[in-house]
């Protein structure tokens, strides 16, 4: 069973709470994502395998350690994975970008599939998908089957804010991908928004409402 990990940092957590409130204007609300995005990159990347070289200092000789060399790929699920993208690049420039389009059918809440453009090599990768909402699950699910069926081995979900019932979703689906969470919050609504949430990504990111 895949692993739901909340990452309960303090920073994380404040600037969530300026991201939740319903004052934020799309301005601040763009930037604490970006923020965000960045500190949980810094908690995702706490297992990258790391290997060992001879370096001088200007003391003496040591043994050091560097990054072992791991491949990775972010994969924003547009739009509102968008607003992660760059502040996960800030620590992670090497990572290479995919998008996969998807918008969830107001009426059904079902995902519909209308854009994909991954990187050629995404089988030796490490996928982090990122989405700032994971509610029914439906989006997630499906981006990591239109993953997973062009060659993706290696895949982890990234978002903001979850509903238990959309957690439940992904890992049934797909056991093999944990999952890690700003926060995990109380229940989705009859219309399929996150309670108590952040309300629609988005359109927030983006100005759109
Ligand atoms: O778990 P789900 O029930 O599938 O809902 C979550 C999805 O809904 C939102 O996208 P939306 O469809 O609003 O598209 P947008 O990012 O273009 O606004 C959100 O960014 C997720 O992708
Ligand atoms: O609460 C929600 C649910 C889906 N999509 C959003 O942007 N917000
Ligand atoms: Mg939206």
């Amino acid at each position: 069973m895949a692993k739901v990990h909340v990452l309960d940092h303090p920073l994380i957590q404040h600037k969530l709470t300026y991201i939740r409130k319903a004052e934020t204007g799309t301005k601040d609300f763009r930037e604490l994502v970006d923020e965000v995005a960045t500190l949980m990159a810094f908690e995702i990347t706490r297992d990258l395998p790391l290997e060992e070289v001879q370096i001088d200092t200007p003391v003496s000789e040591a043994t050091a350690k560097v990054l072992a060399g791991k491949k990775l790929g972010i994969i924003p699920i547009l739009r509102a994975g968008l607003g992660m993208v760059d502040g996960m690049l800030n620590l992670i420039p090497a990572a290479k970008v995919g998008h996969v389009g998807l918008y969830r059918d107001p009426e059904t809440l079902k995902p519909v599939e209308y854009y994909v453009k991954l990187p050629s090599d995404i089988e030796e990768r490490e996928l982090i998908v990122i989405d700032p909402m994971l509610a029914t699950g439906g989006s997630a699910n499906e981006a990591i089957h239109s993953l997973k069926k062009r060659g993706a081995k290696q895949i982890r979900l990234m978002c903001l804010v979850a509903a238990p019932e959309g957690v439940e979703e992904v890992q049934e689906e797909h056991p093999d991908v944990d999952i890690y969470l700003a926060a995990l919050d109380e229940k989705l609504n009859e219309k399929g928004y996150i309670v108590p949430g952040l309300g629609d990504a988005g359109d927030r990111l983006f100005g759109t409402k």
